[in-house]
């Protein structure tokens, strides 16, 4: 019974039929007066597709032309001379691996582009969703201009119509592992149009140790204090004058380094007067008790009501400038006479968050929100550093124009600091790892894409050398054993 029942296909031979291009069928002599215009059209096509070729192969487009006229010029002599490169490139490669990729970057660009990127570009963009249909045509994201350096390589991407970076954002993970790299980020070129980063290596995994300290009567550009390096190899310099700062690690992140290489590279200005730096360690001076002649009238230990104080006195100094500067300038500038004013708090949550005392924890959060809302057209700038970034610790953020976030715990922290999206970008702060404190992603307001950086590394020995320049060698620096508090002051 069940198999009298059973279902049959009553066509099983039929397949789905060919559609026949367009062109077939017309009549032939429409074809045979379209025939001279296609072949111009194939004509056409194979110089572009040739064009296409030694646009993106030029280095092996010009090679195989010269290798083949030269062979057939003079044939021994050529296959001689290619053995001895190919040989002498090997030893090359051998001896100095991160040489050779430095140097020979066009090489590795076109061979990487032929035997990664386009070899598997069709198959990964499928997989990974990529690609879209519409009326029976597929549409595949377009491989643009690579670029590689020894460290990562940069594939421009054309998206299909209808596409956003966002969609690529959320495939990052997938496209690193599909073309065999450490990390994926995508970056927006222009409408249509992205780059993708595929990093093979860490160029920031070494330290960087800290430069000479600038001549004593140079002067500082406080749009551009360099405080470490990116990863691009540029310099790491912090927008002071206008900027409010908020770096965020755990412990060992490397916050300290921020700061000492922020003072480091302040230095002269320091020394003239031309910067005057206020401190605030909650830590009772295990930080900024290493250098205190840096500060203007000593740091503040503690979080009591001398540090809420202090901040109380900048935002005052912050309105009195305002109402000086009225209608005579717009903005602090080295001409005004007054010295630009530069605040750091070691620990903020200890002075905002962490006050036993309520009163003194309002009065410290209103006088923050009034130095960071308003003080840079007076030329007062924070440098604030913490360890937890949640709201309850510091309930305006967005009011710190740049937030730099080393090494975090974990993914929710990131977009706590850097704000929604950025994580997506690439910024994994809560992935970088122990072994590199310093390294952090930097988030200005105003632009797209976050930075990775790494600030100097400090040393104790250069923190002295710090105190002795800017006392103009007069710093008393007792040994260790020696100071009164265990290490913290001299
Ligand atoms: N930029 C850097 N390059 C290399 N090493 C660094 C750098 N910054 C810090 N370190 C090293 O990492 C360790 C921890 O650094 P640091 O004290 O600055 O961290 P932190 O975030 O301030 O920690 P904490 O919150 O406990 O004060 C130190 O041993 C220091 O020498």
């Amino acid at each position: 019974m069940a198999r009298e029942n059973r279902w049959v296909d009553p066509a099983p031979l039929e397949v789905a039929r060919p559609r026949l291009p367009w062109w077939t069928l017309l009549p032939w002599k429409a074809k045979l007066l379209l025939a001279p215009l296609a072949a111009v059209w194939v004509v056409l096509w194979l110089v572009g597709r040739g064009v296409r070729l030694v646009w993106f192969y030029p280095l092996t487009s010009v090679l195989f032309v010269v290798g083949g006229v030269a062979y057939w010029v003079a044939r021994i002599w050529v296959l001689g001379g290619l053995a001895l490169v190919v040989v002498g490139g090997l030893v090359w490669w051998h001896r100095d691996p991160l040489g050779f990729q430095r140097r020979v970057r066009w090489l590795r660009t076109e061979a990487r582009r032929a035997c990664l990127y386009a070899a598997n570009w069709r198959t990964v963009t499928r997989l990974a969703g990529l690609t879209g249909e519409a009326k029976g045509r597929e549409y595949l994201p377009t491989l643009r201009r690579t670029r590689s350096e020894w460290w990562r390589d940069r594939v421009r991407v054309r998206m299909i119509p209808g596409q956003a970076p966002e969609q690529w954002e959320l495939r990052a993970s997938g496209l690193a592992h599909s073309f065999r790299a450490r990390s994926c980020r995508v970056r927006q070129v222009k409408p249509g149009m992205i780059e993708l980063d595929f990093g093979h290596a860490d160029p920031l995994a070494a330290s960087l140790p800290v430069p000479e300290l600038a001549a004593a009567d140079s002067t500082v550009d406080l749009r551009r204090v360099v405080i470490g390096q990116t990863e691009t190899g540029k310099p790491w310099a912090l927008r002071l004058l206008g900027g409010q700062y908020l770096g965020v690690g755990v412990q060992g992140a490397g916050k300290a380094s921020v700061l000492w290489s922020l003072l480091w590279a302040l230095a002269p200005a320091i020394r003239s007067g031309a910067v005057q730096v206020l401190g605030i360690d909650p830590k009772g001076g295990m930080e900024l008790g290493q250098a205190p002649e840096l500060f203007h009238g000593g740091p503040v230990y503690g979080n009591g009501a001398a540090a809420v104080e202090l901040l109380e006195s900048v935002a005052e100094e912050v309105r009195a400038r305002a109402v000086r500067f009225r209608g005579i300038r717009r903005g602090w500038s080295a001409d005004s006479g007054e010295p630009f004013l530069l605040l750091v708090l070691d620990e903020l949550a200890d002075v905002i968050a962490y006050q036993t005392d309520r009163k003194l924890k309002e009065r410290a959060q209103l006088a923050l929100q009034t130095i960071t809302s308003q003080g840079r057209a007076p030329g007062v700038a924070v440098l604030a550093l913490v360890q937890d970034p949640r709201k309850e610790i510091v309930p305006f953020r967005n009011l710190f124009t740049t937030r730099i976030a080393l090494r975090l715990d974990e993914a929710a922290q990131v977009d706590m600091v850097l704000g929604d999206g950025v994580r997506a970008r690439g910024a994994n702060a809560h992935e970088i790892p122990e072994a590199t404190p310093g390294v952090a992603w930097i988030k200005e307001d105003g632009k797209r894409d976050p930075v990775r950086a790494r600030a100097f590394h400090i040393t104790d020995t250069n923190i002295i050398e710090l105190r002795h320049y800017v006392t103009g060698g007069s710093a008393v620096v007792l040994p260790f054993s020696l100071r009164p508090d265990g290490g913290a002051a001299a």
